[in-house]
């Protein structure tokens, strides 16, 4: 779509991301479309700290238009703040919050002056940065609207059972939502960690969603009309998804493993490969990765893997680092197994790119631990999943996925903690071959039809962005 021609000034945005890819990647897509579809200048404010090659290739792309500018905020030092304990989550909140005490002189200082600020739920503490300025504010929570529900509901759940959890039977029920199974929310979601961003969300005058309404009509009903949600002093949620990369987005085309990559799949048959990842930072046990090796072989299907080192081996606190051990993960994988599978699979250990495999003509099934980004990506490029789920929402992404049709989830067998073999086997071949394949087929493509119509001119969330983006324009709520 064009910009549209006007003479007014064109309204000055901000957005502010968290690091890593699985946020770095929604914002970005989401200041493009300001920028391209609706002739808004986006300054994108991107945390230098623990940032992976990736997103820093991605933020200095030549493909971005003129008037998205990338400010990369000074490096912090969070060594001592980090004990040998310290998870991902809490390391990115170290590494905002340090981070944002650039941001007054930043937010101050631009120019022409902005006329709101959109920030990921890692970045919540600018929210009050930016009142102090009487910055209006937009939330961009970049996972599911069932998430987005669960996170308006927490704070009343919490206080329901005095935040003791296990006080829960079985099921959360969100008012209005499809109940959601406790073992998919523990641990990972429940946590009063994420209480402050719940208790942010007065704060801000609208939240943006990476869904759209045929995806999850009955959460988005209920956040809009269920009277639970009606007495929330809660602002509008703006359902703008699926913002995923772009083929042409992808930013490591160009590395060797990559161009390997994809030069190995224009030789495989169509529909013949399955993809494995799991996402920027996810790993397996050393265990885990040698019974999945063991059931693709069995499986006999061509396969690609993104393999990083066991969790065993990445140390704790590694995310960043997790996908780039240059020794690879081929020493972690099965004796022989690299030689027995090397005519029908590819074992990389670095950076894939991944828009550009899923949308290849070879690729027909996608093993992915259900990172939202991963997830919307699969769809828009009607690839069919086998769910994997390992921390955060990725278990209620999960169980969505499969009470929807588009992916089978493995479960290790009785008090076993891995998946085998056999279990690995059997869900590859489901979906790559007879009936549940070609009806999980038929209904990923389905959702991708959906979804390309949802962005197109007057799909839903092109018509809901669009509308903020008029209201901006007009000087409503900006
Ligand atoms: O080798 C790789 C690995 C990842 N990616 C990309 O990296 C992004 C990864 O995002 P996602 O699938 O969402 O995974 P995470 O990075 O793990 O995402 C975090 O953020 C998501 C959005 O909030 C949450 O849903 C997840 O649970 C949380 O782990 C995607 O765009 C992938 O295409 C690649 O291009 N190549």
């Amino acid at each position: 779509m064009v910009a549209r021609e006007t003479t007014q000034k064109k309204p000055h945005v901000a957005v502010l991301a968290s690091p890593g890819m699985g946020h770095v990647t929604p914002l970005l897509e989401l200041a493009k479309r300001l920028v391209v579809d609706h002739g808004f200048q986006v300054t994108f404010l991107a945390i230098s700290t623990d940032a992976p090659p990736a997103q820093i290739q991605l933020l200095n792309s030549s493909t971005l238009p003129p008037d998205l500018h990338v400010i990369h905020l000074p490096h912090v030092d969070v060594s001592n703040l980090l004990t040998a304990s310290t998870g991902v989550s809490v390391r990115i909140v170290l590494v905002v919050r340090q981070t944002l005490s650039y941001l007054p002189s930043v937010l101050t200082n631009m120019q022409p002056p902005i006329q709101s600020l959109i920030v990921d739920p890692f970045c919540g503490e600018a929210l009050e940065f930016a009142a102090a300025f009487s910055i209006p504010t937009y939330l961009f929570l970049t996972t599911s609207a069932s998430f987005t529900a669960l996170t308006m509901y927490f704070p009343t759940l919490h206080a329901q059972v005095d935040g003791d959890y296990s006080k829960i039977a079985e099921k959360v029920l969100v008012p209005g939502c499809n109940p959601l199974l406790l073992d998919d929310l523990i641990p990972g979601v429940l946590m009063p960690e994420v209480l402050p961003l719940c208790n942010r969300i007065p704060l801000v005058k609208g939240v943006f969603i990476n869904t759209w309404e045929e995806l999850e009509p009955v959460t988005l009903g209920a956040i809009r009309k269920n009277p639970f949600f009606l007495g929330l002093p809660a602002p509008p949620v703006y359902p703008i998804g699926p913002l995923t990369k772009g083929n042409e987005d992808e930013p490591l085309t160009s590395t060797m493993e990559s161009k390997k990559m994809l030069t190995w799949l224009d030789k495989q048959p169509p529909d013949s490969v399955v993809y494995v990842s799991f996402g920027s930072g996810g790993t397996l046990s050393g265990e885990q990765m040698s019974e999945l090796a063991w059931g693709l072989e069995l499986s006999q299907k061509r396969f690609v893997w993104v393999a990083r080192p066991p969790s065993e081996v990445s140390a704790s606190g590694s995310f960043f680092e997790a996908g780039y051990d240059a020794e690879g993960a081929a020493s972690y994988l099965p004796d022989g197994f690299l030689d027995r599978t090397r005519e029908r699979g590819l074992v990389i250990s670095s950076w894939a790119p991944q828009v550009a495999v899923l949308s290849h003509g070879s690729v027909a099934g996608f093993v992915t631990h259900c990172g939202w980004n991963s997830v919307l990506e699969s769809i828009a490029q009607g690839v069919g999943m086998i769910a994997w789920p390992l921390y955060a929402e990725q278990s209620m992404n999960a169980r969505m996925l499969v009470d929807m049709g588009v992916a089978v989830w493995p479960k290790p067998a009785g008090e076993r903690v891995v998946v085998g073999r056999g279990e690995v086997e059997r869900v590859v071949r489901s979906v790559m071959e007879g009936e549940q394949g070609k009806a999980m087929r038929q209904k990923v493509i389905e959702l991708q039809g959906t979804a390309l119509k949802a962005l197109g001119l007057g799909g839903s969330s092109n018509a809901s962005l669009a509308g903020l983006a008029d209201e901006w324009r007009a000087g409503g709520s900006l």
